[in-house]
């Protein structure tokens, strides 16, 4: 279904509680099943979460993932450490496109039994639950750190733990860090030194026993974006967030002060406050560490008339859609010159946003949140608008709340 967005204004001041981040969820929960004594607050209410926990806790032989990338990874590394458990790990038609050799080849190194049902190198795939014998292994870094991650979320349940090398520059290091400091937090020792990051097994007794989830930063941008495209003095209020947060895109706090946005941190929420009008005409981002807020940096600079190039955005190709096309074909609907690379994008500054557009979607929720801020521009229209739920299901609900107008 479309959702048609009115030109819209927003309130000066609102107040909007996000749900936790579908990250460290979905690493929590992996966490909790290899350590059932472990407690989790706030956890993601995202399809993307809710797919992983029911997977965890279903006894089916074949097991869909959908759309989620983490659960797909993850969940491959967990039931290939799963003696006499057979699966078939299955997803989405897009999910049967998105790479996954580089986890197996590790897993497959380091003992398990995992083939591939259909095409080779993706999912569906079929494993053979075992102990898995080995614990040192290379693997790319390059492509994506979510098969680091779910090696290093099962480590610590190995009998010898786990030496990983990481071979090649190492993409999207803070989801890294994170799965690290999870780790840590529940008492599980590792060091990650010149491309090697080591995991000391851990048989019982957390030292943490109950952890609660960070909201969000990833699905905060699209309120970055919100306050960057409206009037002087607005504000939004967004909890709940820490200054100290485990989530690579916080980094919204630095690169929105180029877009005139100032980020107070109160107890337990920020405040994103339009301050000046931005100056800059040209702004250029690497994101290699923050890939999940490309699309929307990209709308924001479209609707205040700025150039951008963002670069570090190899990883795009392979997440729901190939992003950068997506970004590219949507961005030119809407007025905009658009060159892409393999890794890079240049919008180049438009001063008429063209209205009515509509805005699709590809299966992509981050295409749908990225684009709704331009109703403060212009009407538009977004297909396929419940694609959001895969990490924001009340997305709609809380632009409501600000004061957005729309129709079905
Ligand atoms: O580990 C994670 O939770 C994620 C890692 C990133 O993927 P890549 O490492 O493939 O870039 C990110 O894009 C994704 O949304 C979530
Ligand atoms: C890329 C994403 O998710 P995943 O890779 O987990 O499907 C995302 O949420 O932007």
């Amino acid at each position: 279904m479309t959702l048609q967005l009115h030109k819209s204004s927003i309130q000066k001041h609102s107040k909007i509680t996000i749900t936790g981040s579908k990250s460290e969820s979905n690493r929590l929960l992996l966490l909790q099943a290899l350590y059932p004594e472990l407690a989790i607050d706030n956890v993601s209410n995202s399809d993307d979460s809710i797919v992983m926990s029911k997977a965890l806790s279903s006894s089916s032989v074949e097991i869909d993932i959908h759309h989620a990338g983490t659960a797909m990874r993850f969940l491959t590394a967990y039931f290939a450490s799963r003696d006499g458990r057979d699966v078939l790990l299955t997803g989405s038609d897009r999910m049967k496109e998105r790479p996954i050799e580089i986890l197996v080849d590790a897993l497959n190194q380091l003992g398990a039994q995992i083939t591939y049902e259909e095409t080779r190198g993706c999912p569906p795939l079929r494993i053979k639950g075992k102990t898995l014998s080995k614990h040192k292994v290379t693997l790319k870094a390059n492509v994506s750190s979510q098969y680091i991650s779910a090696l290093l979320l099962i480590a610590p349940r190995l009998e010898n733990g786990l030496e990983l090398t990481l071979d090649g520059k190492i993409t999207s290091i803070p989801y890294i860090n994170m799965t690290l400091d999870l780790l840590n937090q529940i008492g599980v020792e590792t060091s990650f030194k010149n491309q090697v990051i080591r995991v000391n097994p851990k048989v019982n007794g957390l030292k943490i026993k109950h952890l609660t989830v960070e909201s969000d930063w990833s699905s905060a941008s699209y309120f970055f974006s919100i306050v960057a495209l409206s009037p002087i003095g607005t504000q939004i209020e967004l909890s709940s967030y820490k200054q100290n947060s485990l989530q690579g895109d916080s980094v919204l706090v630095e690169i929105y002060k180029a877009f005139g946005v100032q980020t107070k941190f109160d107890t337990n929420s920020i405040v994103l406050k339009k301050i000046e009008d931005v100056t800059s005409k040209s702004l250029e981002f690497q994101l290699n560490n923050s890939p999940d807020i490309a699309q929307t940096i990209a709308v924001t600079c479209l609707g205040l008339g700025v150039k951008c190039h963002l670069t570090g955005l190899h990883t795009l190709k392979i997440k729901e859609t190939d992003r950068l096309v997506a970004l590219q074909n949507e961005l030119q609907k809407l007025g905009a010159k658009v060159d892409i690379t393999n890794d890079a994008l240049t919008l180049y500054a438009t001063s008429i946003i063209n209205d009515d557009i509509s805005i699709c979607t590809y299966n992509d929720h981050r295409m749908a949140m990225a684009f709704a801020p331009i109703a403060l521009k212009t009407s538009l229209n977004i297909e396929d608008h419940m694609v959001v739920s895969k990490s924001y299901p009340t997305f709609w609900d809380d632009l409501k709340v600000l004061g957005f107008k729309f129709s079905k």
